[in-house]
Parts: structure tokens; C-alpha cells; sequence
């Protein structure tokens, strides 16, 4: 084993996320109880990665790889470069769905890297992962509840993402809609004005500080507080599907939002007995995962390489 390195594998299992929450667009987000596991180790040569489940085939191998990205640019930042790595994934959390994928890659790939790397942990503090990890991301509100679990509030200083997070109120039951077909976040990132009415920045300001509130004390005012006039409407053409459902969804009274960059629809409160979406979309009753991404030693085991079950536990 080359000095600086761990000997042994490592592995983590990372949460989905839904940012924006429906006003909180970049800033707030939740963890949900649907997880990708991914195990690490350093080897003699080359770079080898597996995946299995969501992505799997499609995916490109060796450095392209997100997870070897972000790993390549951990170890960087720790002064660490590893001759080979053989990198395995086990994905169930859906690809380019509004349900931060992209985020739980970057932040195994970090995770994984520093927890590889001999007192990684003192080399790159958990703010300094966080900041790397929404650095790479381009936006911090998928990485920090993937990071930290529950709803976090996330914002960007000078020196890099911070983020809070904060229990959910007993009564939040997210349902997630996913639809099959996908969307980029880069291109909904595209169809965003440079500017806004004031009157809808002042409307978003304070249905966001509402929404923290419904969200940790009082869920009946979740329909009031996801209210969004930043993000949602500008996507709207792109995601017709998307916005239709939401519409209806508030209609009958659900706290519905377009999750992340969607085109996967979240909703805060539960739909009306009987509610059917349609044929379209597959519906997930997802638990808000309170622990964030989780690391150990070893491989990947039975329950993890498991592609569906494992998935809902936290
Ligand atoms: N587990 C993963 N491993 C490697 N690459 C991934 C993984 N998940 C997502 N990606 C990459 O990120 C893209 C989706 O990112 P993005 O558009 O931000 O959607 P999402 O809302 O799912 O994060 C995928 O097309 C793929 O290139
Ligand atoms: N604030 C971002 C969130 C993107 O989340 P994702 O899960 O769709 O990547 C945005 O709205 O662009």
C-alpha cells in the first residue's frame, strides 16, 4: 500500500435529496430515505468502476466516472494521488430526476477519497467537504442535506457553502412522483431569467422564512409556504408533464413543488385518498432521512449490493 493511504476498502451510502423545497431555490433541501451505496479502494494501477442499478450501462467508466471526479478532487485537496482505484456502485436513486443524483455522487466520491487517505478526516474537515462538494456541484442545497441529513438551510460565503439543518415537524410524510423520462439540471439552470420583479423576490423572501417554519413547527402552513415565483414558472414550458401535476396536486390541497430542477414532483403533505397521478409517474413514499451520508470500513456487503430493499432502510 503506497504511504499516505488507508489499507483496506472503504464504503458509504449517500441519501437522495429534493432541494428548493418549492421558494428555497439553492438554498433549502431535505434528505429522503432512498439511497446510493458506493465502496472504494485504492489499487496498483488503472481505474475500475461497476455499476449496478440506476445508470448502469449507461454510465461512463474510469476517470469520467462523477464519483471518480470528485474522488480525483478530494485527494487533490489532501495532497494524496492514488496509482488505481476500483470504485463500486450500487445506485437506486434515479438519475437526472430532480432528486439530487448528482449530489450523492459527488459527495461519496469525496467522502470515499478522504476516509481513504490517512488522517483524511483531520486533512478535510467536514465544512471543508461540504465546500468542495458544493464547489463541484455549482449549487449547495442538494449537497448539504445529502452531507448532513433532515432539511438543511444552505448558503454560499466568500470562503465557500455553509448549511444548517434542522428537524422536521412529527406529520411530513414526502410523496415523490418520478416521472420516466429525464431532465438536466443544467439545462432547467438555462431557462432562468438574469433578473426578477422585485415583487416576486419579496414574495419568494418571505414564503422561504415561512416555509422553514411550517417545515419544523406547523406542516398546515406547508400549501401557503411553497409557494415559488423564481424558479418554477421559467421551467414551466421545459416540464410541461411536471407542472401540470403540481397544479393539480395544490388544487386538491397537497403541498406540491417541482423537486430540485425536477421533472420529479414532491410533495410535503400527503395526496387525498385515491389521488392517481397516472400510468407516467411511479409514486415513492420516501422517509426523511435524519442521518446524512454515512462512511465505514469494508466492502460492499449482501444488504448493500441488495438494488431494491436496502435502498429504504436509513
Ligand atoms: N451515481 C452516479 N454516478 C455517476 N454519475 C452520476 C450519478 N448520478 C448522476 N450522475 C451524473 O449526473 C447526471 C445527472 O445530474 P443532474 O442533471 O444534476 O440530475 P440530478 O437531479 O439527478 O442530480 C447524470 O446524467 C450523470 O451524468
Ligand atoms: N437549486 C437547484 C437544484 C437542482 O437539484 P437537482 O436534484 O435537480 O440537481 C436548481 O433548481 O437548479
Amino acid at each position: 500500500m503506497p504511504k499516505n493511504f488507508e489499507v483496506g476498502p472503504v464504503r458509504v451510502r449517500v441519501p437522495a435529496t429534493s432541494a428548493n423545497l418549492g421558494p428555497g431555490f439553492d438554498a433549502l433541501g431535505l434528505a429522503l430515505g432512498l439511497y446510493d451505496d458506493v465502496s472504494a479502494e485504492i489499487a496498483p494501477s488503472g481505474v475500475r468502476v461497476t455499476v449496478s442499478g440506476q445508470g448502469a450501462g449507461e454510465l461512463p467508466g474510469g476517470d469520467s466516472h462523477l464519483v471518480v471526479r470528485s474522488m480525483r478532487a478530494a485527494f487533490d485537496r489532501l495532497g494524496a494521488h492514488p496509482p488505481g482505484l476500483v470504485v463500486e456502485c450500487v445506485n437506486r436513486i434515479p438519475q437526472a430526476r430532480g432528486l439530487g443524483s448528482s449530489s450523492a455522487a459527488i459527495v461519496a466520491g469525496v467522502l470515499l477519497a478522504r476516509a481513504l487517505v490517512v488522517e483524511g478526516e483531520r486533512r478535510l474537515d467536514d465544512e471543508a467537504v461540504l465546500r468542495l462538494a458544493a464547489e463541484l456541484e455549482g449549487h449547495p442545497d442538494n449537497v448539504a442535506p445529502c452531507l448532513l441529513g433532515g432539511f438543511t438551510i444552505a448558503w454560499t460565503e466568500p470562503s465557500g457553502a455553509r448549511a444548517v439543518t434542522r428537524r422536521v415537524a412529527e406529520g411530513v410524510r414526502p410523496t415523490v412522483f418520478v416521472p420516466g423520462g429525464r431532465g438536466l439540471t443544467a439545462v432547467a439552470r438555462a431557462a432562468l431569467p438574469a433578473t426578477v420583479p422585485h415583487g416576486d423576490a419579496a414574495l419568494g423572501a418571505g414564503r422561504a422564512a415561512l416555509l422553514v417554519h411550517a417545515l419544523t413547527a406547523e406542516p398546515a402552513l406547508l400549501l401557503p409556504a411553497t409557494v415559488d415565483r423564481l424558479h418554477q414558472d421559467y421551467r414551466a414550458g421545459g416540464l410541461p408533464a411536471t407542472a401540470a401535476l403540481v397544479s393539480e396536486l395544490r388544487e386538491a390541497g397537497v403541498a406540491a413543488v417541482v423537486s430540485g430542477a425536477g421533472p420529479s414532483v414532491l410533495a410535503l403533505s400527503a395526496p387525498p385518498e385515491g389521488f392517481e397521478a397516472g400510468r407516467d409517474w411511479q409514486v415513492l413514499r420516501l422517509p426523511i432521512d435524519v442521518s446524512g451520508a454515512r462512511v465505514a470500513r469494508g466492502r460492499l456487503g449482501h444488504a448493500e449490493r441488495d438494488p431494491v430493499a436496502a435502498g429504504r432502510k436509513s
